[in-house]
């Protein structure tokens, strides 16, 4: 799980005379947020850092400066908690990830101190699978982390990035892998769910099995749909435009001593640039639609659907590529439906013809209780 609180404006002047509140943005507003002390979302130790954090950052002994949208003055941008489970217990681990607009830890430090304990008792002691009791190193499941961003936008990747406390990666565990996931990486918010969706693309792909096919995995984050099916491929490649991504996925690999998959860094809208002339004849595509990487938030996302689909040049170099079949998973059914048909039909507009039918199609509920659905296509050749 991951829920960005963004502090800011307040919705509601009434309750708050700092007209400061952390929380999550008002539907439909980028600059109103609603006041949270709980989230039935998120795992109990980020209910009580939420807490924690709640009762001490308007203190002004503690000269902590909300950030404002508007004159985009002040220190605390966004608050990020991201839950994820120990690889060998199934016990809970959670990153806290200050975004700053500045490089001043000695004013997180207050926060670092009074939240650490809380994580650190949140799993001092761990139960192995074989049901012996140890010990565990307390720092190893606690991160907290500082993205200073100076920009003005309301992101949370930082240019730079501090470890404030413990390590820089949380783990979650995902169709028997194990993934570490740094700040800056995305990572499916719905790890159930999550379960549910690449067991669907894994159907979808139908590998033979016998080691003969290559997959690529375009916007591959932390290379988890890739090396999920890396275990039936030939050699899987996977293509992501965030740095930290791209190591992650390579660390998961090894990791998880999967050795047939290359993970490359670059932006896929410039596709014919970046990639043109080394890209390998797949047999399988795996491609997402673009969520923006400059605004990673999926909360927020269901709020502001800022998920443009696939470039043209992207749609025009896998026109090209003629990959037997393309797995298309979108979260955006808008633009998935106009990308499908320039797949299928073409374009007169564009000039490209589509030389691909849709064979399967299928939802998965990936943000239960919103308007939003994730869909998984199949396309195959014709
Ligand atoms: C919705 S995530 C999916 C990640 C991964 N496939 C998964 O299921 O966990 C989309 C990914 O596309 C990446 N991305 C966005 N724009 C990109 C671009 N122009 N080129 C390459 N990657 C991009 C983002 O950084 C993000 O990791």
């Amino acid at each position: 799980t991951k829920t960005w609180l963004p502090g800011g404006p307040l919705q509601d002047k009434q309750s708050d005379a700092a007209g400061y509140v952390l929380g999550l943005h008002v539907p439909g507003f980028f600059d109103k947020f609603l006041n949270i002390n709980k989230c039935l979302l998120q795992s109990e130790p980020a209910n009580k850092v939420l807490k924690a954090i709640q009762e001490c950052w308007r203190d002004p002994n503690l000269g902590l400066c909300p950030y404002d949208v508007h004159s985009h003055a002040g220190f605390l941008k966004l608050l990020m908690l991201r839950s994820g489970r120990d690889v060998n217990t199934g016990l809970p681990e959670l990153m806290v990830n200050f975004v700053t607009s500045s490089y001043k830890p000695e004013l997180l430090k207050p926060l670092v101190e009074k939240i650490s304990p809380i994580l650190e008792v949140a799993a001092p002691i761990e139960q192995s699978q074989k049901g012996e009791i140890r010990e565990v190193e307390e720092r190893d499941k606690v991160s907290i982390v500082n993205n200073v961003n100076t920009s003005v936008g309301n992101t949370s990747v930082g240019e730079d990035e501090y470890i404030l406390h413990g390590k820089s990666t949380i783990t979650e565990t995902l169709r028997g892998l194990a993934f570490e996931i740094s700040a800056n990486s995305f990572f499916q918010t719905n790890t159930r769910q999550a379960e549910v969706l690449y067991g669907l693309i894994e159907e979808y792909a139908d590998l033979k099995g016998d080691g003969s096919e290559i997959v690529l995995d375009l916007f591959c984050g932390t290379g988890t749909i890739g090396l999920t099916l890396a275990r039936k491929a030939r050699h899987v490649y996977g293509y992501e435009v965030v740095p930290q991504a791209i190591s992650d996925a390579r660390r998961n690999a090894k990791l998880n001593e999967i050795h047939n998959a290359t993970f490359v860094q670059g932006d896929l809208n410039k596709i014919d640039v970046n990639f043109g002339k080394d890209f390998p004849k797949p047999d399988i595509i795996i491609s997402g639609d673009v969520y923006l990487s400059s605004s990673p938030s999926c909360i927020r996302s269901v709020f502001y659907p800022n998920r443009p689909g696939m470039h043209m040049k992207l749609i025009k170099y896998l026109l090209k590529l003629q990959s037997p079949r393309i797995i298309y998973v979108s979260c955006n059914p808008a633009t998935c439906a106009r990308d499908l048909d320039y797949l299928c039909h073409g374009s007169v507009e564009h000039n490209i013809k589509g030389c691909y039918k849709l064979k399967r199609l299928r939802p998965v509920d990936m943000f239960p209780n919103t308007p939003h659905i994730e869909c998984v296509c199949l396309l195959e050749l014709h």
